[in-house]
């Protein structure tokens, strides 16, 4: 009987696999009530289109028309929920929540020679997570801010003076502004950078920061791969070299914190690393080195890029829209150089610039991916079984014309009391999801705005600014969205 059954389906084979193939196609869609979502049939069948459309560069598209057409909750994967619900932020992101990270965000995860380093950006764990964040909370406050402001001078001079040298000339400063953001981030981490903005990629990261942007991006649509790939030493060390990638940021950071404890002191200005190492000197058992390294890292990993989008996203903005272009600079005129942070940061106008010119363009181009606890959950009418992978994508809730009429057009004003009401501007900042929202909101975002109110006053107060080629300006969605083609040029004001 055995025998007969083997030689009926090792004869029969092509079948065979074609029913397993098709039960599992099945399989996908129907499993766990999830076929009652709204979707197209094949994103519910296959996580092939996903990966599709994130490989392409342009899921922000393909994600925004699919809410257009199918409504508030979207099936994207055969597991994947896609949310445009501000009534359904606080559930999922809200202080609380047990809703966690998916396994998306494994796929970024480091590892030194200890094994998987605890970074807040993946954790699950949320007593950990918040433990994490608490010790190094004073760092990212305002008054660490106050203290690190100052590092960020010099590599503003030295940015300057680079334009200064190409004024007159058409320049793609899309390049320049990564190389200040990653400079200024490197100054207030520490307290000095290694002068990206003259020699570039001196330490040769950006390829990796890139790759790993990349593979999470692609390869986090089908996260159980990554257990097969770069999570084995031996791939990482084929695609990244000898010290898979971390190894000599962890070897930077170490160092660091090596340098930082000989000279010690409360007196300011404090760098990132400083406070840190203060904050473990007053209490040694609240955080240890591998945190603090783990920390100094993720600064530099979180930081560069993003803060890079963000200017580029303000500046395009800017010079394509001469009349704000105009009102801001009139606002800008009480501003003295070097620009304080604290005096910026007073200006409603420029506050709504920036917060317009990040709604439109924020830099994380992906859904942040969150699990439905065990218990289930209520999701814009369904009721979804735990482990369910559901989540909002900053591009997409930013063009909900309900919350932000007109969505694709650039109008500052919509963020001033003036044009908008109490309780819509409530929603509209509730529904901002540049920074993501609750305990894994952005730890770095008041160091990236207060870079953001010093760099594009002083380059302002410094120049006159056109937009050149506006039509070579583009960008690629990959979890990040870093432009290219942003040419500009720079006149000395006299
Ligand atoms: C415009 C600039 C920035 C943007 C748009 C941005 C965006 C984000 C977003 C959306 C998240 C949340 C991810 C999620 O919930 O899944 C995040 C987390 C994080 N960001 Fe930023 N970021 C920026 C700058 C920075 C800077 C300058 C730093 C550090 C100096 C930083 C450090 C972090 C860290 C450590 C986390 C993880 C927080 C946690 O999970 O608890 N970011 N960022």
């Amino acid at each position: 009987m055995i025998q007969e059954t083997f030689v009926f389906f090792t004869s029969q084979w092509a079948y065979v696999l074609l029913v397993s193939f098709t039960t599992r196609l099945l399989y996908n869609y129907f499993q766990r009530g999830l076929w009652r979502v709204p979707g197209p049939f094949m994103r519910g069948v296959s996580s092939i289109p996903r990966i599709f459309s994130v490989y392409r560069g342009k899921s922000h598209d393909d994600d925004i028309s699919l809410h257009r057409k199918y409504g508030k909750i979207v099936r994207l994967g055969p597991n994947l929920l896609s949310i445009a619900d501000p009534a359904e932020i606080n559930q999922i992101y809200g202080i609380g929540t047990k809703f966690i990270k998916s396994r998306f965000y494994e796929l970024s995860s480091a590892y030194d020679d200890e094994g998987l380093v605890p970074d807040t950006f993946v954790l699950t764990d949320k007593a950990m997570h918040t433990r994490m964040k608490r010790n190094a909370s004073n760092a990212y406050s305002t008054n660490g801010l106050i203290q690190m402001e100052s590092w960020i001078d010099p590599v503003t001079d030295r940015l300057l003076l680079k334009l200064h040298k190409l004024a007159g000339q058409s320049v793609d400063i899309s390049a320049v502004l990564k190389d200040f953001a990653m400079d200024s981030v490197f100054a207030v981490t520490f307290g000095r950078d290694f002068n990206y903005v003259e020699e570039g990629d001196v330490l040769k990261m950006y390829g990796i920061l890139e790759t790993v942007s990349d593979y999470m991006a692609i390869f986090g649509q089908v996260p159980w791969i990554h257990k097969f790939l770069l999570a084995r030493p031996f791939v990482a060390k084929f695609m990244f070299g000898e010290g898979g990638g971390d190894k000599e940021m962890f070897q930077l950071a170490i160092s660091e914190i090596e340098a930082a404890k000989k000279k010690q002191s409360e007196d300011g200005p404090l760098t990132f690393l400083q406070r840190l190492l203060l904050n473990q000197s007053k209490d040694p058992a609240s955080i240890d080195d591998r945190e603090i390294m783990t920390h100094a890292f993720g600064n530099i990993a979180a930081g560069s890029d993003t803060t890079a989008i963000a200017l580029r996203a303000i500046i395009f903005q800017l010079l394509k829209h001469t009349d704000v272009y105009e009102k801001l600079s009139e606002e800008f005129s009480t501003l003295t150089r070097p620009v304080k942070f604290a005096d910026a940061n007073k200006l409603p106008y420029f506050a709504a610039v920036i917060q317009e010119a990040l709604r439109l363009h924020p830099s994380v181009g992906m859904m942040l991916a969150r699990l439905v606890p065990a218990e289930g959950a209520e999701i814009c009418g369904h009721n979804l079984p735990g482990g369910t992978e559901v989540g909002i994508n900053p591009w997409v809730l930013h063009r909900d014309p309900e919350v932000f009429p007109d969505p694709d057009s650039f109008r500052p004003e919509r963020w001033l009391l003036s044009n908008t009401d109490e309780e819509h501007l409530r929603v509209m900042n509730r529904s901002f999801f540049t920074f993501g929202h609750g305990a894994h909101t952005c730890s770095g975002r008041w160091i990236s705005l207060m870079e953001i109110k010093k760099i594009i006053p002083t380059l302002i107060l410094e120049f006159d600014m056109k937009l050149v080629k506006e039509g070579e300006y583009g960008f690629k969605n990959r979890w990040f969205t870093p432009q290219h083609g942003l040419f500009v040029q720079f006149t000395p004001k006299a």
